[in-house]
C-alpha cells in the first residue's frame, strides 16, 4: 500500500528524540497514513545489564542473550520501552497500542546461532494482531521478542524485526530511524553519507570495516526486507526535525538501501 509505512525506531535515539518527531507521527496517522512502528532498547538493556553487573556482549551487532540477559531484555523492551514509545505518541495526540512478537505469535521464531544463547531467527511473522490494532486505529508498536512452537521466548534484533514485519504486513517502505545520518564513509578525509547501497557494495563495506556493529544487522535486515514485497528501505537519522514527513512525501534521505544499484561506493 502506498500509504503504509513501516518505521523502526532505534533504541540509540529513542530517549532523546524529540517532541516534533512523534508530532509528525500523528500527523501522519491522521492523513490517513497506515503506520506500524518496531522499537529497538539496546543502549537501555545494557545499561540495566550493567547496573546488575552483568557486561553486556555483542557479536556482529547481535547481543549474546543468556538466560539473565533474556529476562533483562524482555523487561527494559516491554515493560519500559514499548510504554515509552506509545505514551509519547499518545502525548503527540496519536493513538497507539504495545504489543511484543509473543503477543499473538506475531514473531514466529525457532533458535538462532548457539552461540548467541536465547536470540530467535524469525520463521515467520502473523500479521493479524497488528492488522487488527490498525483498523481500529491505532499504531502498532511492536517490542522485538519473539515465541517459539514451545512457548520458550527469545529476543530479537530489532532491525531484524523490523524487515520482517515490513516483509509481511505488504508495506512498499520501511524507514530505520538512527543516530547518524545514514550510512557513512570517509571519503578524502571528509565523513559522508552515501545515499544508496546495494548488495555487493555492503557485503564489500562490512568486509572493509567501514559498517560495523549495530549497522550490520541494519543493512542486512533491509537486504532481507527487499526480498518482499518492500520497495524502499532507508536509513535515516531521528534527529533531523520533519524527516518523517519527507519520507512520507516520497524524498529519498539518508541511505536507501536497494537490490541492485548502479552507484559505485570509492
Ligand atoms: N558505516 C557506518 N555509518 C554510520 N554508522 C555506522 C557505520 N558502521 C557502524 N555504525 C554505527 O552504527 C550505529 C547505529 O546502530 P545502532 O547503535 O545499533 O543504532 P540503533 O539503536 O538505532 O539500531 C551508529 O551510531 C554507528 O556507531
Ligand atoms: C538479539 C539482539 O541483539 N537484540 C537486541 C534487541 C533490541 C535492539 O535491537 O535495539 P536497537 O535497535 O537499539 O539496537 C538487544 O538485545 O539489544
Amino acid at each position: 500500500m502506498e500509504n503504509q509505512l513501516v518505521i523502526k525506531c532505534g533504541g540509540s535515539t529513542l530517549e532523546n528524540l524529540p517532541a516534533s518527531f512523534f508530532e509528525d507521527i500523528t500527523a501522519l496517522q491522521q492523513d490517513g497514513f497506515m503506520l506500524t512502528i518496531v522499537h529497538g532498547g539496546g543502549p537501555a538493556i545494557s545499561a540495566t545489564l550493567k547496573q546488575m553487573g552483568i557486561e553486556p556482549k555483542f557479536v556482529d551487532g547481535l547481543r549474546v542473550t543468556d538466560a539473565a540477559t533474556l529476562q533483562v531484555a524482555q523487561m527494559v523492551l516491554i515493560g519500559q520501552t514499548n510504554k515509552q514509545v506509545v505514551s509519547r505518541i499518545q502525548t503527540a495526540g496519536g493513538r497507539a497500542a504495545g504489543i511484543s512478537g509473543i503477543d499473538g505469535s506475531t514473531l514466529q521464531v525457532i533458535q538462532g546461532p548457539e552461540h548467541l544463547g536465547f536470540v530467535g531467527e524469525i520463521q515467520q511473522v502473523d500479521p493479524a494482531l497488528i492488522a487488527t490494532l490498525s483498523q481500529s486505529g491505532f499504531i502498532p508498536v511492536i517490542a522485538p521478542l519473539g515465541i517459539d512452537a514451545d512457548g520458550q521466548i527469545y529476543n530479537i534484533n530489532a532491525d531484524t524485526a523490523a524487515g520482517a514485519v515490513a516483509g509481511a504486513v505488504g508495506t512498499k517502505r520501511l524507514v530505520m530511524v538512527t543516530d547518524v545520518p545514514g550510512v557513512m564513509q570517509e571519503i578524502d578525509g571528509v565523513k559522508k553519507v552515501l545515499p544508496e547501497l546495494d548488495e555487493v557494495q555492503i557485503n564489500e563495506l562490512i568486509a572493509e570495516g567501514i559498517i560495523y556493529g549495530g549497522m550490520i544487522p541494519k543493512v542486512r535486515a533491509a537486504l532481507d526486507a527487499l526480498g518482499h514485497e518492500v520497495e524502499e528501505v532507508l536509513i535515516i537519522n531521528g534527529y533531523e526535525p520533519g524527516v518523517l514527513k519527507k519520507v512520507a512525501a516520497g524524498q529519498t534521505i539518508g541511505t536507501k538501501i536497494v537490490k541492485e544499484g548502479k552507484v559505485k561506493v570509492s
